[in-house]
């Protein structure tokens, strides 16, 4: 098989397999064709991992920042030399468009570990000055081992931007890919290794739920950061509770994106667009419920119409396609399952809808117009090429309906009206706003979600809070008083 890896769980600088696990089979979504076939980590596969993890991790904390710095930055210049290569892995593990992967996946990894690789020497603590020339210094400590789970829409960055902060504060990781793309964690740990990482600091252990669970409740581990759905983020954070860990949760949305009349509406329906076709609509920060002001409804729709008839659908690994498929047949059927909701409930159907007649897992970009706040569709996330336009009238109309979520990842608002722009973002219960533009996520800014969508931010000089931890030193410079 063409994509078939050395062996299934990447442990201790190298390639380990045990056969005895449930097979995992890697299907290319354009085909459908199996395209590799790897093994969920046993329990003595787990164990490895966390033996290696903790074994390591006191040496590689040990190490100046600087030193562990320059083994990430190396380790983002092999990536992008890479990046053709580990771009058409991604594509076959995911069904991107090579198009997409070529800038958006292993480019974005190598950003997070050249961005880490660069804070990773500057990790200090403060003095904090007393009465009477006392003094506290704190120390900026790695927590550990901790373990990294993630979803499958962006398998390469996800191990990337968790990893990245990881180490660059000292500690070591365990990856656990999703089981749905489980081939570029692997590269990145081979990478890592590569760039001078010692054996034991990146590891990969392939498995379904179950092993995610295993290395949640470990007490070797010190922190979960997890990439994935409300309902899994509620069972690992619970679980992680239990030990007491330190969490990261990227979760997932139902995000609003509000167009105002005044809009430029070439600039609002490219940020619908975005914010609804990339990656298939499998984005976790998609602006999935569009609210349009009522007087440029018609306009913004035959726009959006005309638009997405110039998506080329097609063979991922074309460059000139836009368009892939889904990443399975699974969330193929679950995405149309919620088609036929949207049409069921009264939505009105203005283009898309349906299977491709071809191999493969395509949905048709699809837009829904006329929804009304009550829909499944507008509620539920439903992570696949499906956009739902919802009429507005007024601001505080809108503000009402676009926060009546339980989720918080994202929000945007397309406007020429920049007061009434910081105004609504002021007002979004999101974590990740965005302002005439939708979907960016560049290593500098924060990233996460509010309410169900998530706990902690990735990227950003933020995440070292979420990967460290202060230890707090008095120092006394005076005689002790003791009240006897
Ligand atoms: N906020 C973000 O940054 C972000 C990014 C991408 C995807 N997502 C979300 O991810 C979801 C899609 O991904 P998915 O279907 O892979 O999500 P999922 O929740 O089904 O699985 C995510 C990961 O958790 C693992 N897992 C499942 N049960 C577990 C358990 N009990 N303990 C430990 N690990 C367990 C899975 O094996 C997988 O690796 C969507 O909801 C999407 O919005 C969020």
């Amino acid at each position: 098989m063409k994509f078939q890896p050395k062996a299934s769980h990447f442990i201790d600088g190298a390639y380990v397999e045990d056969t005895a696990g449930a097979p995992i089979d890697v299907v290319y979504p354009a085909t459908g064709e199996v395209i590799a076939r790897l093994h969920s980590a046993t329990p003595e596969i787990v164990e490895r991992a966390l033996l290696s993890a903790k074994a390591a991790q006191k040496a590689w904390a040990a190490m100046t920042g600087t030193e562990r710095g320059r083994i990430l930055r190396r380790a983002a210049d092999i990536m992008r030399e890479r990046n053709h290569e580990l771009s058409v892995i991604e594509t076959h593990d995911t069904g991107k468009p090579i198009q997409e992967t070529t800038v958006a996946d292993a480019t974005s990894g190598a950003d997070a570990l050249e961005y880490f690789g660069g804070l990773a020497g500057s990790l200090t603590g403060e003095h904090i000055p007393l009465a009477g020339g006392d003094f506290v210094y704190t120390v900026r400590e790695a927590l550990g081992v901790c373990v990294g789970i993630g979803a499958w829409n962006y398998p390469t960055q996800i191990a990337c931007w968790k990893g990245a902060p990881a180490l660059a504060c000292g500690n070591t990781m365990i990856f656990k890919p999703s089981e749905t793309t489980p081939l570029a964690a692997l590269q990145v740990a081979e990478i890592l290794v590569e760039a001078g990482a010692p054996n034991g600091v990146y590891n990969v252990v392939q498995g379904y739920g179950e092993v995610g669970a295993a290395l949640v409740t470990d007490p070797r581990v010190a922190k979960v950061s997890l990439t994935g759905s409300v309902p899994t983020g509620r069972k690992v954070y619970a679980a992680a509770a239990v030990g007491m860990k330190h969490v990261t949760m990227e979760l997932g949305g139902k995000s609003p994106l509000i167009v105002f009349d005044d809009a430029d509406l070439e600039n609002a329906v490219s940020g619908a667009i975005l914010g609804n076709f990339y990656a298939s609509g499998q984005v976790c920060s998609n602006g999935t419920r569009v609210f349009v002001q009522k007087r440029i409804k018609a306009a913004f729709l035959k726009r959006l119409s005309e638009r997405l008839s110039l998506a080329k659908i097609g063979d991922p690994m074309d460059p000139e396609v836009s368009f892939g498929p889904m990443v399975s047949a699974r969330q193929m059927e679950i995405v149309k399952g919620y088609v036929a909701r949207g049409i069921a409930e009264g939505a009105r159907l203005v283009c898309g809808g349906g299977r491709l007649d071809r191999p493969g897992f395509y949905l048709q970009p699809t837009v829904f117009a006329d929804v009304t706040d009550g829909m499944t569709i507008a509620r539920e996330e439903i992570f696949g090429p499906v956009m739902a336009v919802l009429d507005f009238a007024t601001e505080a109309e809108v503000m009402e309906r676009a926060n009546s979520t339980e989720f918080g990842l994202a929000a945007g608002v397309f406007t020429r009206d920049l007061t009434r722009a910081h105004r609504v973002v002021k007002a979004f219960e999101a974590g990740t706003c965005y302002i005439n533009t939708y979907n960016l996520a560049p290593v500098e800014a924060p990233f996460g979600g509010s309410k169900m969508s998530g706990v902690g931010r990735e990227n950003s000089k933020l995440a070292i809070n979420h990967y460290s931890e202060l230890k707090t030193v008095y120092v006394s410079m005076n005689d002790v008083q003791a009240p006897y």
